[in-house]
């Protein structure tokens, strides 16, 4: 599919249980398109469920889901063990159809923007976890869908590696506009990321507020204004910021 990407997400009255299991219940959710929503909320409100509904993974037991065709970057970057990094990365185009040669130029030509010159061959072993990150983030990019469903993407590196990543996410993102849903834990990354932060309440999760985030790009952790939204969404999640 090729840009300009005109499909938004909208959640309306949404239930799943799992069992006895409420994980979401009453969430009304609307992304719109190009719009880059981070919805953060206590571990085991429901948010992975969130993004494997609008990614047709599951359906509701209540309330409807409508979302274009999405591509979903998992918590665990998932890449196999036995292929380089630029064949992790052309993995996606490979599935689309794509010959190997065709796949792997598409892959190559976000290396250099995402720091990974040099490392085409390397398997992901010897890759930094920022770096597999980085890798598993051009094959979500490549599936070419309107929709990134990206689930704590940055959940498993250490703070420094995390704020880097959400350095180039920025940039990654101000260069390949996409819409995007973002599951987080982490308050000044929605902050810093997003134009609004949806919060969940614990299970069953549902929408408890919205901020918008009318703040320019790019942001830095220290300002005033990312500060405040920081400690306003920590308080609304009951958290002291
Ligand atoms: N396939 C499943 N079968 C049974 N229970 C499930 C299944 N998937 C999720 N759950 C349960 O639903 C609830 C919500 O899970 P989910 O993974 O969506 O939460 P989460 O907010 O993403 O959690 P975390 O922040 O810890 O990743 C949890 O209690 C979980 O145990």
């Amino acid at each position: 599919m090729e840009p300009p990407y005109v499909s938004g997400v909208a959640l309306t009255g949404v239930r799943k249980a799992f069992g006895d299991v409420v994980a979401l219940d009453g969430v009304d959710l609307r992304v719109r398109p190009g719009e880059l929503v981070a919805v953060v909320g206590p571990s085991g409100c429901g948010k992975s469920t969130l993004l494997e509904l609008v990614c047709g993974l599951t359906a509701p037991d209540a309330g409807s889901v409508d979302a274009p065709p999405a591509a979903l970057m998992p918590q665990r970057d998932g890449l196999l063990p036995w292929l380089s990094a630029l064949d992790n990365a052309a993995l996606a185009r490979r599935v689309a159809g794509d010959s190997r040669a065709t796949a792997r130029a598409a892959a190559h030509a976000h290396f250099a923007a995402f720091g990974l010159d040099g490392f085409e061959r390397a398997r992901p072993a010897a890759l930094s976890g920022g770096m597999r990150q980085r890798v598993a983030f051009i094959r979500t990019l490549l599936a070419g869908r309107p929709l990134l469903c990206l689930d704590e993407p940055f959940a498993s590196l250490d703070a420094l590696t995390r704020a880097q990543a959400q350095t180039w996410l920025g940039l990654a993102l101000a260069r390949e506009p996409r819409t995007v849903l973002l599951v987080t834990h982490d308050v000044e990354e929605a902050a810093l990321l997003a134009d609004r932060i949806v919060l969940l309440s614990p299970r069953p999760g549902r929408v408890v507020l919205e901020l918008d985030v009318a703040l320019a790009r790019p942001r830095v952790r220290t300002d005033a204004a990312v500060v405040e939204l920081r400690e306003r969404a920590l308080k609304a999640l009951g958290v002291d910021g």
